[in-house]
């Protein structure tokens, strides 16, 4: 008693009687105390003083089986006066029902059992037990002096449990304190299980509060059902007399492996199955998901679910949490399954729901720092810090469909879907792809990922950007429309002869001068040639071959009227042919087939012709509509049939132009020239382009100060169709970036200033979100210590190698060292590329490019490393090295030598000792260890070390020096003193 207050448990020990004792009398005198725990004041201990000498704890108004208990000779479990409120499975006495009980059953037993009308059940909506629903194996405690136990119905494995949980015998079944969270209907059904589980289950610790008589009365129903009654969640009634079935119901695996990959098939509402039984798992989270899935397939939505379960946990005033443990408790009971069911567990977890689905079935990855950019997404953020709200507003502004259009880096896409970086990443990850957040993903790869998140990619979306020939006319040019020539792209596999066969067209052998037989640049080349009589035009798109250069061909397919697929015919189709197929469809391109090499004695036309049926692409002698023309870039055989089927091809394409208006077109390929600064090769597109003309290319304004064609004269004028080498750039545009002549050279300078502004908002989101990275997406590894990064900023002379370079980079092992690219972008090292490094901590590559001036100088302030490379292999060793140098390095002992200990003199501050040093030699302040024989008696640091009388930074050998250490003296003659130093090893990826 304290501060005029009385425990309930105080006074139940003071009393000499059980805590529920003292409750029931509370209760009696209308004392409000929740639990032994509450306080009471003097007073009220007082009448409760009063009362417990003439209480006499009530006993249950009828026995629990009391059709049963006579038919007991002796009660088989000794009934504990107190601390009853174990008893495990009373109910299994149901499990074995004889004839003779089971009618009492129906009509006494439930109500007796329950019957506790001092103790009012708050829960009486339990629905009535459903057929086949199966009951989470739980063993309630029913706290009650019991009636001798049925002799018969108790399984021996039941009457083990209560044994072992009940060491004395109750002599009358008590009523429980009143508990608003437990039915006993579910007890019924708990313990069913619970002895349908042969008794492995432990015991649980569940008080149930008794249903007054009505409420039992209102489910008379599961008694009568047929059929084995067990319910997962605990909260369906069962059929006691049925409830031995289950046991059968729950021993089929194939059932149990179906559940995790199978939705449940519909089953009347309250129907449980075996699958049920997953949730019975150790694993919380497991737990939650499961029992999740185990409801639904009792019928309910997942907003069903959620709306009972606030209101369940509002009703007990505790969180979402609470209502979850209470289920995993519920759960408990069936630990036995767990043997059983591992492996479907392991299944379930392996092979999540699609993220379409639900809400629920969402990966659920959105952190607070791994919002994207978009505004919209940030204000949300502002709004509410929870992540839930956050999800659920991104979830709603989520689109439903994208477009796509080409190649676009993991953070683009990430905004588009308006999800987090990491979701895109993680998805990513889960295909086997490691991508960083400024990674470029091909559209089959952002579709992809799109597809995962349940958002539709709408259809033709390529078809913008080959329609983008067409949007260069205007409305004002329709009067004025004349024909102009084809542009053609060639495409193929490596080695197929691509830049062969452009080659042998134009006459130029410009193959044999390539390195590595890779095309670097996209260049143009226009051809004449004769068509009906008529001198007539043919505009070729030279495209890399490499598969480095996927994106920037795909780049080429959005300006081309036709594409010519090369086929070597002794190699028939190949990925890359494959691949430009599919490039050449989406864009809406005609594809006329050149199968090359026909010369060649293994040649196999008809073979490649066959192999691109596969395609949709069956040959017009075969009866389809693709003009296939065997050819020998090598023997210049059949390029003129080439040529004329081309231009055949194009005649029913809509090939106009306003060649008398300001030019329009798009950059093909851009770079940074030593001797003549930027340079550009546009193919105009509508109008013509002319020396002098101002314009705007991306984000670079120009003036063309000349223009050469690709016979290397210098041009004048360049009309639509024509792709001309500009020189007068400010900057290096970026491959596939278009560009439009201007009148008003202000207008074009603030058009230019505008994007230039937008660029840098790009790159600083860019900055943001590589920031972002290391707070999100990575976070659980880099939590582990386990990864490090290395930030980038990429700078080269052309768009190609770039592309060539990041996908170089995209084949180094990341799994340790995770490489990021800040920024990649064709031109020279700015000040800017200085700024983001510095911020980022990141290092700067250029390759084949220079520094723009102050570069060097705010590099030097800013301590930022800026490494020039001109050999793509020599960055990429580098780049791999570098990765290597982040890694812990090893630390490893060197050995410095060896001396031994010949003389020692006691000096004022210790012992010296007098050494001679027999190999390597010994180094002040090394470390040291003292051996005598196999012994290592002292190790430290060589703090003194003298030869003659002064003091020496090292000796070598064969030379004597006295030693003194200042936390060893005890030397010896014969110690050997072993000098050695750490060193740092530097690990390998
Ligand atoms: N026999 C024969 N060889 C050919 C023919 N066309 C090209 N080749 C050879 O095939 C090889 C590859 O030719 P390229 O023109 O470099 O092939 P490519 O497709 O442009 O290659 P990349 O630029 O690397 O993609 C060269 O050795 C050519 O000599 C041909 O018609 N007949």
């Amino acid at each position: 008693m304290s501060n005029g207050k009385v425990r309930i448990y105080d006074l139940a020990k003071e009393l000499n009687r059980d805590n529920k004792d003292l409750l029931t009398i509370c209760e009696k005198l209308a004392i409000s105390v929740k639990s032994h725990s509450s306080t009471i004041s003097d007073e009220e201990a007082a009448q409760i003083r009063q009362e417990a000498e003439t209480f006499t704890p009530p006993v249950a108004p009828k026995p629990m089986r009391p059709a049963q208990a006579p038919a007991r000779p002796k009660p088989s479990v000794p009934m504990p006066v107190k601390k009853s409120q174990q008893i495990v499975a009373v109910h299994s006495t149901h499990s074995r029902p004889t004839p003779a009980l089971a009618p009492t059953s129906e009509g006494n037993s439930t109500p007796s059992l329950v019957e506790q009308p001092s103790r009012p059940v708050p829960q009486l909506h339990r629905p009535p037990a459903r057929e086949g629903s199966l009951q989470p194996p739980i063993k309630p405690i029913v706290r009650a002096p019991q009636p001798p136990a049925p002799p018969a119905p108790a399984t021996p494995e039941v009457e083990q449990l209560v044994q072992a949980q009940e060491p004395a015998p109750l002599p009358t079944l008590q009523g429980p304190p009143p508990r608003p969270r437990q039915s006993t209907p579910s007890t019924l059904g708990t313990t069913a299980s619970a002895s349908s589980l042969e008794g492995i289950a432990p015991p649980r610790k569940v008080r149930l509060p008794a249903p007054p008589r009505s409420q039992q009365l209102q489910h008379p129903e599961p008694l009568k059902v047929p059929g084995p009654k067990i319910s997962v969640s605990g909260s369906e009634p069962v059929s006691p007399d049925v409830l031995p079935k289950p046991v059968h119901k729950l021993q089929p695996p194939p059932r149990l492996l179906d559940a995790p990959v199978r939705p449940a098939p519909p089953k009347p509402p309250g129907t449980g199955t075996s699958e049920d039984a997953i949730e019975v798992l150790q694993n919380d989270s497991v737990n939650r998901v499961l029992s999740t899935r185990g409801r639904r397939t009792r019928g309910k939505t997942a907003q069903e679910e959620e709306e009972e379960l606030r209101a369940k946990n509002a009703a007990k005033g505790k969180r979402r949490t609470s209502g979850i443990e209470e289920e995993d408790e519920l759960d408990f009971g069936a630990d036995s399954l767990l043997k059983l069911q591992t492996i479907d567990v392991s299944q379930s977890l392996v092979r999540p729901p699609k993220p379409k689905a639900t809400k629920s079935s969402r990966p659920v990855t959105v952190k607070p720092e791994a919002k994207p950019a978009p505004k919209k997404a940030d204000k949300t953020d502002r709004r509410s810090h929870r992540g839930r709200d956050r999800q659920e507003e991104e979830e709603a502004t989520r689109p439903e469909k994208i477009t796509l259009d080409g190649s676009l880096t993991v953070q683009e896409l990430a905004m588009k879907l308006v999800v987090p970086e990491s979701e895109v990443i993680k998805i990513l990850f889960f295909k086997g792809i490691a991508a960083t957040i400024n990674q470029a993903l091909d559209l089959e790869t952002a579709e992809m990922v799109t597809k995962e998140l349940g958002i539709e990619v709408e259809a033709g979306t390529q078809e913008s950007a080959a329609k983008k020939v067409t949007e260069m006319i205007e409305a004002g040019d329709l009067d004025y429309l004349q024909r102009r020539p084809p542009v053609v792209t060639i495409m193929g596999h490596v080695d197929h002869g691509k830049t062969s066969l452009l080659d042998a067209i134009r006459h130029a052998k410009v193959a044999q001068g390539e390195a590595g037989g890779i095309t670097q640049h996209i260049g143009a080349y226009h051809v004449d040639v004769e068509h009906n009589g008529e001198p007539a035009q043919v505009v070729f798109l030279d495209t890399p071959g490499h598969e480095a250069f996927t994106a920037m061909r795909a780049r080429g397919a959005r300006v081309t009227d036709v594409a010519v697929l090369v086929v070597a015919a002794d190699d028939g189709v190949q990925p890359q042919t494959i691949e430009a197929i599919s490039h050449a469809k989406a864009a809406g391109v005609p594809i006329v087939v050149a199968i090359n090499k026909i010369d060649k004695e293994s040649a196999q036309p008809d073979r490649v012709k066959q192999e691109l049926t596969e395609f949709n692409l069956v040959p017009e002698e075969w009866g389809g509509d693709t003009i296939m023309v065997p050819v020998s870039a090598l023997q210049r055989e059949n390029l003129d049939t080439l040529l004329e089927m081309i231009l055949l091809v194009s005649e029913v394409e809509d090939l106009y132009a306003n060649p008398d208006r300001p030019a329009k077109g798009t950059v093909i390929e851009a770079h940074l020239d030593k001797a003549r600064g930027a340079v550009a090769t546009f193919l105009v597109q509508n109008g013509t382009l002319r020396v002098g003309d101002v314009f705007v290319a991306g984000a670079c304004l120009g003036k063309v100060r000349a223009m050469i064609d690709d016979r290397s004269q210098r041009v004048e004028a360049a009309g639509p169709s024509f792709a001309v080498e500009v020189l007068g750039l400010t900057d290096v545009p970026a491959a596939g970036d278009e560009f439009e002549v201007f009148t008003d050279e202000k207008a074009a300078r603030s058009l230019a200033d505008q994007r230039t502004m937008e660029q840098r908002q790009v790159r600083l989101a860019q900055a943001m979100a590589a920031r972002r990275v290391s707070l999100t997406t990575l976070s659980d590894q880099a939590r582990e210590g386990e990864l490090k990064e290395l930030n980038l900023v990429l700078k080269a002379d052309v768009q190609g190698s770039l592309e060539a370079i990041l996908a170089s980079l995209g084949q180094l092992p990341q799994d340790q060292v995770q490489l990021r690219i800040l920024l990649s972008a064709p031109g020279e090292i700015t000040e800017t590329d200085v700024d983001l490094a510095a911020a980022s901590s990141a290092v700067i590559v250029g390759f084949n490019t220079t520094l723009a001036s102050g570069a060097r100088q705010a590099a030097d302030q800013n301590n930022v490393d800026i490494r020039e490379y001109n050999i793509i292999y020599k960055l990429l060793d580098d780049l791999q090295a570098a990765m290597e140098g982040l890694l812990d390095p090893e630390m490893v002992e060197e050995e410095l030598g060896q001396a031994e200990v010949r003389a020692t003199f006691a000096v004022a501050k210790g012992v010296v000792a007098g050494c001679y040093v027999q190999s390597g030699k010994l180094v002040r302040n090394c470390k040291i260890r003292v051996q005598r024989g196999s012994q290592t008696v002292h190790s430290g640091v060589l703090t003194s070390l003298k030869r003659m009388k002064d003091d020496a930074k090292e000796v070598a050998t064969g030379f004597e020096c006295g030693v003194r250490l200042d936390d060893f003296q005890g030397w010896q003659e014969g110690d050997v003193i072993a000098a050695y130093q750490t060193v740092a090893k530097r690990r390998t990826l």
